[in-house]
């Protein structure tokens, strides 16, 4: 059974999959103190948030069965991301359910900002007429600059040419090609900055994003420039916002958002430039359905194993490439758990070759596979998100290759893995259409081994009798050896020996085959 945590209110929609769900018991428990959560968060395998509940690492830490935090939005400010993967969580979110409804908000904003619409109610509602004081601007013609042209600011470039705005775009990812398919104008940020009538800012909160429009960007604005932010507090300084409407620089500001929510008693709020909504953006029905859907079918999707599109702290894998890279995903993980195995002595470096087919994808996500089982051996709470982190915190130096050529194969992916102890030690395998996984080198041995089940690695001398020995001990011990492979680089040289059998084997019985003379070293493997 999984237990989900529901720590903010979420449509009855996403949570009625949750709660019809014969494997999952759902606790809502909205308005938690940062104590309460602490404790309630303890048994959970899922938290379920939307942007009030503060995800801490010590939320995380506290969370020991915690596997998967599902926000119901976009924006996961509210959630130590670094701290959840480094404790092997994925966080997912719902990017696109919420996107017109911000968008329309933005320019419901815009619009009213523009007519002095709030103004003009409040001052109606407290009996005056006052026409003259609320003159406001057209939209026809001016200049939109939109700072950010994901989802939120795509959808309201088309709403702003829609009233014959111009619109400037600056977005670092954006090309020509797209803006000239969206229709707006790609330009610098100086440019928005100092030609717009209206900036409005569509940017996640990051390094670069924090106080991107401070008093210097005020400077450079045009007289009488209105300001929007309808993304995250702090993207715009507010200080310097305030100042550049005292000084008459700035005509209005419309804010959705503020560094502090909620922002109490704001100098900002006691401007009559400036319009307020507490955070609304993404506030309606049709929003808080879509991302309650989508974000409580991605979090059973994590509990359940079955794969998810949305994680923040995972690289996001094109569709095509995940039905590719699908059938490698098992050789990866065997050739990993392999290696955790067969690899004696810390491991300092791992590369991992791939060849063949493989050469031309992007193989970022097997690697991550590759590296939680070559890993698990040593750390138990490793998994797909945080493996290379775990890696790196542990000194272990990761390499990939790609080499067209796979040695006769069409596919073949090679793990050179070295030790403190300097030791270097290589498995090398391969997809065989229709066949599955199969290991076909271990170190210098070229072997046709599929890894399943109960396996006996044996290193020894290649003389007459090593075999049967091995085979005679084993069978008075009533292990029956279901497949057996030999391989050897010289006659009467060093020889391996591969057997997978039938039944695990107890540690006394390796400490029996190794007292044998021809037998090197003997190591189980559970495949
Ligand atoms: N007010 C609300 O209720 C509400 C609702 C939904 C989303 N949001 C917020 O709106 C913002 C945008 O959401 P979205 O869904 O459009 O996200 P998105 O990821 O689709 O778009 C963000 C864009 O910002 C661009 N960007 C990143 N760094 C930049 C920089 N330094 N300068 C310029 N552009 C930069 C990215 O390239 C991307 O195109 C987010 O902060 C999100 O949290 C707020
Ligand atoms: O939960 C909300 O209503 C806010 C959502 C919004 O800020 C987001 O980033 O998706």
């Amino acid at each position: 059974m999984y237990r989900i945590l529901v720590t903010d209110p979420l449509s009855d929609q996403g949570l009625e999959q949750l709660t019809q769900a014969p494997d999952v018991e759902v606790s809502i428990q909205t308005a938690l103190t940062p104590s309460e959560l602490l404790e309630a968060i303890k048994e959970m395998d899922a938290l379920l948030v939307r942007s009030q509940t503060k995800v801490t690492k010590e939320v995380i830490m506290a969370g020991k069965q915690l596997k998967a935090i599902g926000r119901a939005g976009v924006g996961v400010d509210n959630i130590d991301i670094p701290a959840a993967t480094n404790n092997g969580v994925v966080v997912v979110n719902a990017p696109d359910g919420n996107t017109i409804s911000t968008a329309e908000h933005t320019f419901a904003m815009l619009i009213s900002m523009a007519r002095n619409i709030p103004q003009g109610y409040r001052s109606t509602v407290e009996g005056e007429w006052n026409r003259k004081a609320f003159v406001g601007v057209e939209l026809n013609h001016k200049t939109l600059g939109i700072i950010g042209l994901g989802r939120i600011g795509t959808e309201l470039s088309k709403r702003a040419k829609a009233f014959n705005m111009n619109v400037l775009a600056y977005d670092p990812y954006l090309t020509e090609e797209r803006a000239q398919k969206i229709g707006v104008t790609k330009a610098t940020l100086d440019d928005v900055i100092a030609s717009s009538d209206f900036i409005t800012v569509h940017t996640p909160l990051t390094k670069e994003t924090r106080h991107l429009i401070n008093a210097d960007a005020f400077r450079r604005m045009k007289e009488g420039v209105r300001i929007l932010n309808c993304a995250r507090g702090g993207i715009i300084q507010e200080e310097a916002l305030y100042d550049a409407i005292q000084s008459g620089k700035v005509a209005g500001a419309a804010l959705d958002v503020f560094e502090s929510e909620p922002p109490g008693n704001h100098p900002l709020l006691s401007l009559p430039q400036v319009t307020a909504t507490p955070h609304l953006g993404a506030s309606t029905h049709e929003a808080q359905e879509n991302v309650a859907i989508d974000v409580a079918a991605e979090v059973l999707n994590i509990l359940r194993d079955k794969p998810f599109k949305n994680a923040v702290n995972l690289p996001s894998i094109p569709p095509e490439l995940v039905e590719k890279l699908r059938p490698y995903q098992i050789l990866a993980e065997k050739l990993g758990h392999f290696a955790s195995q067969t690899t004696h002595g810390a491991l300092n470096e791992i590369t991992i070759t791939y060849s063949g087919e493989l050469s031309d994808w992007d193989t970022a996500p097997l690697t991550r596979i590759v590296l939680k089982g070559a890993l698990s051996h040593y750390l138990s709470d490793i998994n797909y998100v945080n493996a290379p982190h775990l890696a790196k915190e542990r000194g272990v130096r990761v390499t990939e290759q790609k080499v067209s050529k796979a040695q006769g194969f069409t596919n073949l992916v090679t793990l050179t893995l070295k030790t403190d102890t300097q030791h270097e030690h290589t498995i090398a395998g391969t997809l065989l259409n229709g066949f599955g996984p199969r290991i076909v080198k271990i170190d210098r041995y070229s072997v046709d081994v599929q890894p399943t089940g109960h396996q006996l690695l044996i290193h020894h001398h290649d003389r007459p009798g090593a075999i049967g020995r091995v085979g005679t001990i084993l069978g008075e011990r009533n292990v029956n050896i279901a497949t057996m492979q030999v391989g050897r680089t010289d006659m009467g040289g060093r020889a391996i020996m591969m057997l997978t059998v039938d039944k695990e084997i107890p540690d006394a019985l390796i400490i029996e085959l190794e007292e044998l003379e021809e037998i090197q070293a003997v190591t189980a493997i559970d495949l």
